[in-house]
């Protein structure tokens, strides 16, 4: 079963051109905006910043990062990134390049930018795209980093796809094992780029093709791999983040390691099994191959806020929001928003039971359901004898 009502959007489906060693040649440099400063944002923009300071010709090396703006002890955040070029809240101890602008005016940000770059909690989403709209060219292109769906009337909706339909702009998604500190910290790392061509593709140098985007994320710390599956990134990254608040139930149960790998093996198997059946235009390989896929699964099972947030949850029984706000700082453990939007979605297309374990985290966080009965929760039902639980005695159920 697909996705119901999706939009065709004119944008999709045009395979991009692979890099070349020819040096690349733009016929003027691309203006570029990051719309975020979280822990995530700033680190991108960081990387985005040193590489348009490196190459003038392609890119004009002021890269604007849109702040939602906040006092710190007093003074404005963008004030303070702009003069001490850290983001004391978001990134704290890390240098920020001096080319790098923080800006509160979400429209004055934008102004004149080829190249956005969405890095927010997904919730802001519709909120962040409603103010853009009078503002946003269609010949602007764009990447978002969010992990997460949107679920409304257009059934489950990829972010990319979102912020495609409703600024009527070619988007890609980059996602990978990307611990955002980690990267700050400039300790090596990989990512995965997915971007296609739109049909109104203006050409070679005069317009974001993969090797653009190439020269725009990749640094001898941060290694990029684009290709063309945009579906399979962003459905792998969005639901590592449930996996991952699994893992870190029975992590705070202190069921050890091989718990952990259980629910990981599980969980990879309906990552693919919810792109296949929901996404088809992705590719299976992407779920194995790719960074974006089992690469970042492993370490937000292992050190992401995720598992940390789910972990306290375990060790104190607080709510995953409680964890969330103690912990994180005003950062956001983007699994507890996504969990939900997976059962909404999945209750809609009757599929609640193909899914045991998104569904077990899902009941877990909302619902209260004890986390130590995530064993049962996600026994594979097809073709098993079943006892019942409260009589103890044998009944055959069968997944439909
Ligand atoms: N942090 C990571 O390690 C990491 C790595 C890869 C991908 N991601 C993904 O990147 C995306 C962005 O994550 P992040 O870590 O940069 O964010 P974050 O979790 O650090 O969130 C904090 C950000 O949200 C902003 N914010 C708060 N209220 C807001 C509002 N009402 N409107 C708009 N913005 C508001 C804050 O100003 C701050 O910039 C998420 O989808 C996340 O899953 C995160
Ligand atoms: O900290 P998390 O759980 O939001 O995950 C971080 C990244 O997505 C890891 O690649």
């Amino acid at each position: 079963m697909s996705r119901p009502n999706t939009h065709a959007s004119p944008f999709h489906h045009v395979k991009s051109n692979k890099t070349s060693q020819m040096p690349l040649k733009l016929e003027r440099p691309y203006n570029v905006t990051v719309i975020g400063s979280g822990n995530w944002g700033t680190t991108i923009a960081k990387v985005v910043a040193e590489n348009t300071r490196e190459h003038p010709s392609c890119f004009a090396p002021t890269v604007q990062m849109w702040v939602f703006e906040e006092k710190i002890d007093g003074k404005n955040l963008t004030e303070i990134i702009n003069t001490e070029h850290e983001n004391v809240k978001y990134l704290p101890k890390i240098k920020l390049p001096e080319n790098l602008v923080a800006n509160p005016s979400l429209e004055d940000s934008v102004k004149g930018a080829d190249i956005l770059i969405f890095n927010i909690p997904h919730q802001f989403l519709p909120n962040i795209v409603n103010q853009l709209k009078p503002h946003v060219l269609p010949s602007v292109r764009a990447i978002s980093c969010l992990k997460g769906f949107d679920v409304g009337p257009k059934g489950v909706q990829l972010l990319t796809d979102y912020i495609t339909d409703n600024l009527n702009i070619q988007c890609g998604a980059l996602s990978g094992a990307n611990l955002a500190t980690e990267v700050a910290l400039e300790h090596w790392s990989e990512t995965t780029v997915a971007y296609n061509l739109p049909f109104d593709y203006r050409g070679d140098g005069k317009d974001v093709d993969h090797r653009v985007l190439k020269a725009l994320f990749h640094r001898p710390y941060f290694h990029v791999s684009v290709i063309d599956d945009v579906a399979g990134v962003s459905v792998a990254g969005a639901l590592k983040n449930v996996v991952a608040l699994g893992c870190g139930f029975v992590e705070g149960l202190g069921w050890g390691n091989n718990a952990s790998a259980a629910i990981q093996r599980i969980g990879l198997g309906e990552i693919i099994k919810f792109g296949l059946m929901f996404f088809p235009e992705s590719s299976v390989e992407t779920y194995y191959k790719e960074s974006a896929g089992v690469a970042d699964l492993i370490t937000t099972c292992s050190g992401g806020r995720n598992v940390r947030v789910a972990k306290m949850m375990a060790e104190t029984g607080k709510s995953a929001k409680e964890c969330e706000e103690i912990l994180l700082n005003g950062q956001s453990a983007q699994g507890i928003i996504t969990c939900e939007e997976v059962h909404e979605w999945l209750t809609t297309c009757d599929k609640v039971d193909e899914y045991p374990l998104l569904e077990a985290v899902y009941q877990i966080v909302f619902n209260n359901v004890p986390m130590e009965d995530i064993p049962e929760m996600i026994e594979e039902l097809d073709s098993l004898t079943v006892f019942a639980k409260s009589e103890n005695k044998p009944t055959t159920e069968t997944k439909k």
